[in-house]
């Protein structure tokens, strides 16, 4: 039989909608000429979220298809018009579903029906010329771009949430015990390995009501990647008891109940972990009168390693009450034990970073500067370089959150390079306070003085700049701006690179600007 693919452990990738850009327009009505900002927002871009749903018992469908994509916030247009949001996209997932990055960072544990992780946050719809209009500046020319949507690789793994996990080898009967013992039924064959996902079922013993679930068959050297049960051993991981189906009534060559039973202790020995959790042992099938003997003849031997041993049929229900009482007992006192209940959700999200709105570090050698923090680099993200005005809104953002004075307190100087992020959407400035400190401005619409009347290097920086987000659709990165042909640059090699080119450009201009004044001396 062919080795089924997991349907336990998937790995997703999911891509939030992009948020629609804002508008910059203006009223226009017969007869007035001066109508005001009327650009309207750009709508939210949808969220992938993973919601526990009761019904969902698998992560089967994720392994179909594994992209999963929000569509995208529309821009926004005239006359107020904001753009619709995406839509979310909802992603239903079983009780107990661990998500964790592609490296195995742990970011959520979701346990309870409703439990939700955001997969991918939505991009931020970009706010329209009327949102952004002022006292100072009562026509905006401009509008904010919305953001990108978050796009991530998640793995998402089951684990079954079971009081009692059952395991053994293949066609002990674990399936027959869950199917006996509860109201689930499941695939039940005499072939080994019919279960391939975990089944769970719901055992209700005298005032006690508790899960249990069956283990795909483990075999001998499952926890080295041989057979199945290696990857499903983490679904017992949480149980109160484990409970060992032994299978009394196999014929095959070198099968006894006690090698059986210590084969599956050295998995679950490799498996590491279980080692505290206390066993009971269920001799299976002793309706065949075969079974009935090995049964009677092993109890006292597993009874004298301190076991506690239960005779059983699935077949004709024999033993199986005690058995019901002997897991409800060990259920009833871990519940007592645990401090918790097992009821409690647990979710661990990444929290968001508290402290200051931004850090300004110096770069080494001379580098310039990095500013790095939530809003200086969602508003670059925002920024339409190729309108100067909006360029100009962005320094007077920056410059009210107090970036610029935290360069000055840390003695940046007018031409240092100024970085912001550090991702491949980072971008570098030229460190100017006097741009930076100015007031609102009246100016013609998409434009700002201040940036007109800049050096030649300002200006060469600018264009380069307008150049460079022209083309940001393509993503351009360090290597292709810089002219950098050296591949694969970790990212810290790729900023100082571009940090480099950066300051090389900028004494190019110096020395261009300085030609040019000696030049102007001769007139
Ligand atoms: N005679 C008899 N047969 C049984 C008993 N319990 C299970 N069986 C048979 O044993 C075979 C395997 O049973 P399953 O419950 O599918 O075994 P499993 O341990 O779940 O096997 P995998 O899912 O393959 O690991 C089936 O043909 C069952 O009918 C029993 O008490 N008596
Ligand atoms: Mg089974």
């Amino acid at each position: 039989m062919a080795i089924p693919s997991f349907v336990d452990r998937v790995t997703v990738n999911v891509a939030a909608g992009r948020g629609g850009n804002g508008c910059a327009s203006v009223h226009r009505e017969k007869f007035k000429p001066l109508g005001g900002p009327d650009g309207g927002n750009g709508g939210d871009g949808g969220s992938v979220i993973l919601r526990v749903d009761p019904d969902v018992t698998t992560l089967v469908d994720y392994h179909r298809s594994s992209h999963r994509t929000a569509t995208n916030g529309a821009q926004g247009k005239g006359d107020h018009q904001a753009g619709s949001n995406g839509g979310d996209v909802v992603l239903p997932v079983p009780d107990g579903t661990v998500i964790s990055t592609a490296d195995g960072v742990v970011l959520a544990d979701l346990v309870g029906p409703g439990a939700e992780f955001v997969a991918a946050q939505g991009g931020k719809g970009g706010l329209g010329n009327a949102a952004l209009a002022s006292s100072a500046r009562k026509a905006p020319g401009f509008a904010l771009l919305g953001e990108d949507g978050e796009e991530r690789t998640l793995v998402l793994e089951l684990k079954v949430v079971a009081d009692i996990g059952l395991v053994g080898f293949p066609s002990a009967g674990k399936s027959s015990l869950v199917a006996s013992i509860s109201r689930a039924r499941p695939k039940i064959a005499d072939y080994p390995f019919t279960t391939l996902i975990p089944n769970l079922g719901v055992v209700v013993a005298g005032d006690v009501t508790f899960t249990v679930a069956d283990v795909p068959g483990l075999i001998e050297g499952a926890s080295e990647g041989r057979g199945l049960g290696h990857d499903f051993l983490r679904h017992v991981e949480r149980c109160a008891a484990l409970v060992h189906v032994i299978d009394c009534a196999t014929y095959e060559p070198g099968r006894d109940p006690l090698s059986d039973l210590d084969t599956i202790e050295a998995e679950l020995q490799a498996h590491g972990g279980l080692e505290d959790r206390p066993r009971l042992v269920a001799l299976n099938k002793i309706d065949v009168p075969d079974a009935r003997e090995i049964a009677e003849m092993v109890q006292a031997e597993l009874e004298q390693r301190g076991l506690r041993v239960f005779p059983i049929s699935t077949a004709s229900h024999e033993g199986l009450e005690a058995l019901k009482f002997a897991m409800a007992d060990i259920v009833v006192r871990r519940r007592a034990e645990e401090e918790k209940p097992d009821t409690t959700r647990i979710v661990i999200r990444p929290q968001a970073q508290g402290g200051p709105e931004f850090k300004v570090k110096k770069l080494p050698e001379d580098a310039g500067w990095l500013v790095q923090g939530d809003k200086p680099e969602r508003w670059v993200r925002q920024t339409d370089f190729a309108n100067a005005e909006a360029t100009g809104y962005l320094a007077d953002r920056l410059n009210r959150l107090g970036v610029e004075d935290e360069l000055l307190k840390l003695g940046a100087l007018a031409g240092d390079a100024v970085m912001i992020g550090d991702g491949p959407n980072a971008i570098v400035f030229d460190f100017a306070p006097d741009v930076l400190a100015g007031a609102e401005i009246l100016a013609r619409r998409g434009e700002d003085h201040r940036l007109e009347e800049d050096r030649p290097a300002a200006q060469r920086r600018r264009e380069k700049d307008t150049e460079y987000h022209a083309n940001r659709g393509l993503r351009t990165d360090y290597k292709q701006e810089w002219g950098e042909d050296e591949v694969d640059l970790s990212p810290a090699e790729a900023k100082r690179a571009a940090v480099k080119a950066e300051k090389l450009a900028r004494k190019e201009a110096r020395e261009l600007e300085a030609a040019e004044e000696s030049t102007d001396q001769d007139f």
